[in-house]
């Protein structure tokens, strides 16, 4: 009898995010990691460095991982699941090579990977992908037994992972002056990538221009504004906008900004706004900079009373939605049929992405996907 509480085949879960510096000396080792072989223009990443050093030199996105293991672990055990929680990231310690190097002489030999992005494109998505077949690739060549990888499907439309960001919304508009909450306006916010990035996102051919980026954002936004007319009586009007756009000029990235688009809602006489990063997991510096810092002095210029709801962080109805992404994956490796929890309109993402999925400007090995190189 096949329990749907088991963990089998995973033996470990292993947390994926990006990484960030935890202080002055760190800040520019860090960037070179971010944008090795990429192409960003060095005022970029000056500028992106400024940001940092207003803030210590300290990424808030690795206390915030920590937090995350923390509620998964008390998560797990609070609900029998033995499953050892491990933590790698793309661009800075711990690394993930080192963390597969050390599950791998821990005996661990079928892993499930939760990354820290929640939806499909290139740089939430395959990228991680290709950290993982590029670490893999370090363990078979020093002799070590390469373990399986299994990336957990996106969960961004997960009641675990909306719910949390149902409730900020609401607490933001409550924190509004009462004269200007009914008429305020939602704006929900992710990480602008370039257009083609975002056209290709996804399953090969399956949504339209914006691709499963756009299309899976703009499912999030409905859920929380139909959420939000049911506990307040009021049908919020919203947007999707953009922000942290990098890159060149000349090439096109999904617009409007944030800022430009306050000083819109502003002319358009909006009496305040609530500033929702869905895009993002956690508080991460974009969401500190780009937003908390950048987009309020804007609109504080503009007079425009305005609120940033709260990202996910280590709510714990997200850390039993990890446990629930894992005995789902798990019972579906097993071969049982078993619930997979989805709200909107585009149902449950798949679990192997697909070749030609979310794809690079270059091709390269990626590992946990219909075309890895790796079992
Ligand atoms: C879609 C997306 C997510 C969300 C999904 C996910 O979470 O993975 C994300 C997350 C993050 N991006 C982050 C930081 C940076 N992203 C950069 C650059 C870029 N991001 C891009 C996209 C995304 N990025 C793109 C298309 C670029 C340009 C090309 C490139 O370089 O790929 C650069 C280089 C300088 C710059 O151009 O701004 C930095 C420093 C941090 C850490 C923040 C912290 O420290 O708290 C996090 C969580
Ligand atoms: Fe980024």
């Amino acid at each position: 009898m096949s329990d749907l509480r088991e963990p089998a085949p995973y033996d470990a879960l292993l947390l994926l995010s990006f990484g960030g510096p935890e202080g002055p000396d760190d800040v520019v080792p860090f960037l070179a990691n971010v944008t090795r072989g990429r192409g960003i223009p060095e005022e970029r990443l000056k500028e992106v460095g400024k940001h940092y050093f207003l803030f210590g030199g300290v990424s808030p996105i690795n206390g915030q991982n920590r937090a995350l293991l923390d509620a998964l672990r008390k998560d797990f055990a609070d609900h029998g699941l033995d499953l050892p929680v491990y933590w790698g990231n793309r661009n800075w310690a711990p690394y993930l090579t080192d963390t597969l190097r050390e599950m791998a002489r821990d005996g661990h030999r079928r892993i499930a990977v939760l990354a820290t992005s929640a939806y499909a494109s290139y740089s939430g998505c395959r990228q991680y992908r290709e950290n993982l077949a590029e670490s893999l690739a370090v363990l078979e060549a020093e002799g070590l037994p390469v373990p399986r990888v299994d990336k957990l499907r996106h969960y961004f439309n997960h009641p675990g992972f909306v719910e949390p960001m149902v409730d900020g919304v609401l607490a933001s508009l409550a924190d509004l002056p009462e004269d200007v909450r009914t008429g305020a306006r939602l704006v929900f916010t992710t990480h602008s990538i370039p257009t083609s990035a975002a056209d290709a996102s996804g399953p090969p051919e399956a949504h339209g221009d914006g691709g499963a980026y756009v299309a899976e954002h703009l499912d999030v936004a409905r859920l929380i504004v139909e959420a939000v007319r049911e506990r307040t009586g009021v049908a919020y009007s919203w947007q999707l906008v953009y922000q942290s756009r990098s890159g060149a000029p000349h090439i096109p990235w999904l617009e409007p900004d944030i800022c430009e688009h306050l000083e819109l809602l502003c002319s358009d006489g909006v009496p305040a706004v609530v500033m929702a990063p869905i895009g993002f997991v956690s508080d991460h510096m974009e969401v500190l900079y780009d937003l908390d810092t950048e987009a309020t002095a804007k609109a504080a210029e503009l007079g425009l009373p305005v609120r940033r709801s709260a990202t996910v962080g280590a709510d714990p109805r997200f850390a039993a939605a990890v446990r629930d992404l894992v005995l789902e994956r798990a019972a579906t490796e097993r071969g049982l049929d078993r619930e997979r929890c989805a709200l909107g309109a585009l149902g449950a993402s798949h679990d192997l992405c697909p070749v030609g999925c979310c794809p690079a400007r270059a091709a390269r090995p990626a590992a946990a996907g219909a075309d890895s190189p790796y079992a």
